[in-house]
């Protein structure tokens, strides 16, 4: 059996069109997303902007899943179940203008990791209660990746919802390696990033960085190291059954497993 646990780190996408120059010399979702698999990051979330087709999406999703079962790592798309779906995709991430939780949860495959934005302990208790593995938190900090956000939540916020529900919460906006720490202390199970690796002058080396705020490093034991060697019949299928198993909770009406362990 593989490592049960939810990764800390996601490394989410940047799909931004720049008008000026590229925010880092690295500055192409694929290039930037191999670097930060290279450097041993787990999950990666595939977020094509509004601005993509859906044959867009479907193609930066195909390749970065190629990319995800070249290394080992889980695969989740934004907001596109269709083209999670169409990838096979280890799941999706889905906040209030998406698709409900218990809508995806219905049409994908059993074991299927599903994120959940939240802002505050009512909306994380409503998640948890769509079926949401766990919950995207945020925006902690202010960010410029992404604009019409609320205030930011800070880390009271953020440990306001992690205290509210028993599901590993992913904090987001504004992360740092030095703020991926507060959050980890806040009661985080990880974080989300897309500007510190994407806009890094080096997104290998701010992955490896990050990797360790979190308590994931690259070079420190791992609960299986197989995980990240590619070996035959590995399909990401089979990583889906094994990162289910560290559910813990049986939905009673779906039988659907939910809840990955936070420890
Ligand atoms: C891990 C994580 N947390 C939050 C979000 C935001 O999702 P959403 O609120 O649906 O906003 P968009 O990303 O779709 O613009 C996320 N993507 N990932
Ligand atoms: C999609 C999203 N939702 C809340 S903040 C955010 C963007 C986070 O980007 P960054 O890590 O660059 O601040
Ligand atoms: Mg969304």
């Amino acid at each position: 059996m593989r490592a049960t646990r939810l990764p800390r780190l996601h490394v989410i996408t940047d799909t931004r069109v720049l008008d000026a120059a590229p925010v880092g010399p690295l500055h192409d979702p694929i290039i930037a997303t191999e670097a930060a698999l290279a450097a041993g990051a787990r999950l990666v979330q595939i977020r094509p902007e509004d601005h993509y087709t859906d044959r867009a999406a479907f193609d930066l999703a195909a390749a970065i899943a190629a990319l995800c079962d070249q290394y080992g790592a889980a695969c989740l798309v934004n907001d596109r179940v269709h083209i999670a779906q169409a990838v096979g995709a280890d799941g999706v991430h889905l906040g209030a203008d998406d698709l409900p939780i218990d809508a995806a949860r219905r049409i994908l495959p059993p074991a299927s990791i599903i994120g959940g934005t939240a802002r505050d302990p009512e909306s994380a208790r409503a998640a948890r209660r769509a079926g949401a593995t766990y919950l995207g938190v945020g925006p902690v900090w202010g960010t410029t990746t992404k604009t019409g956000l609320p205030q930011p939540i800070g880390l009271e916020g953020l440990a306001a919802v992690c205290e509210a529900v028993d599901l590993p919460v992913i904090a987001i906006g504004g992360i740092t390696a030095e703020r991926a720490a507060l959050c980890r202390a806040a009661g985080a199970h990880g974080v989300a990033v897309v500007g510190a690796i994407a806009a890094a002058a080096d997104p290998r080396q701010a992955t490896v960085e990050l990797l360790e705020a979190v308590g994931e490093s690259p070079t420190a034991g791992r609960e299986d190291d197989s995980r990240n060697t590619r070996t035959a019949g590995d399909s990401r299928s089979e990583r889906v059954r094994a990162v289910g198993a560290g559910h813990t909770e049986e939905t009673p009406d779906t039988g659907l497993l939910r809840g990955v362990g936070r420890a």
